[in-house]
């Protein structure tokens, strides 16, 4: 069988601040570990899953992990998944607290407006977008 047609959703990250997730009970949701290996969730019914966004990630100068995740389909089982994804307003400045920045915590990233670095997301898909754009 083609690996791809299994494919739900491409690896991402989200471009929210947070994301909550719930879900039927056909699986499908993996998260990217840092070593590199793609971690099958089983998530119980009735149980939300909370997703760290590129957002959250700038702000807390790379404190929180904005997980990259995908989605794999198997069987013939319908999945549903429904979403909800806080977002800043445009206009937002997104710029790390100077509480969160020291000698052994350098800066990483610039401020920048939420909606300039959606806008460089949405024309460019490049899944590291947060970095080009607002990495120091
Ligand atoms: O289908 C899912 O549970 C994940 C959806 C997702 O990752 C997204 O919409 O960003
Ligand atoms: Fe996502």
């Amino acid at each position: 069988m083609n690996k791809e047609s299994n494919q739900g959703l491409v690896p991402h990250t989200d471009k929210s601040s947070l994301t909550i997730l719930c879900q039927n009970e056909v699986q499908g949701l993996e998260v990217l570990s840092k070593q590199g290996k793609w971690i099958p969730l089983n998530i119980p019914r009735g149980v939300f899953v909370v997703i760290v966004g590129d957002v959250l990630k700038a702000w807390s100068n790379g404190r929180l992990h904005a997980v990259t995740h995908r989605v794999m389909m198997r069987g013939d089982k319908d999945r549903y998944s429904i979403g909800f994804f806080a977002v800043p307003k445009e206009e937002m400045e997104i710029e790390v607290p100077h509480e969160l920045v020291d000698e052994q915590h350098p800066l990483l990233y610039h401020p920048f407006k939420y909606g300039q670095y959606f806008y460089y997301y949405a024309s460019t898909l490049r899944e590291d977008a947060l970095q080009v754009f607002a990495g120091v």
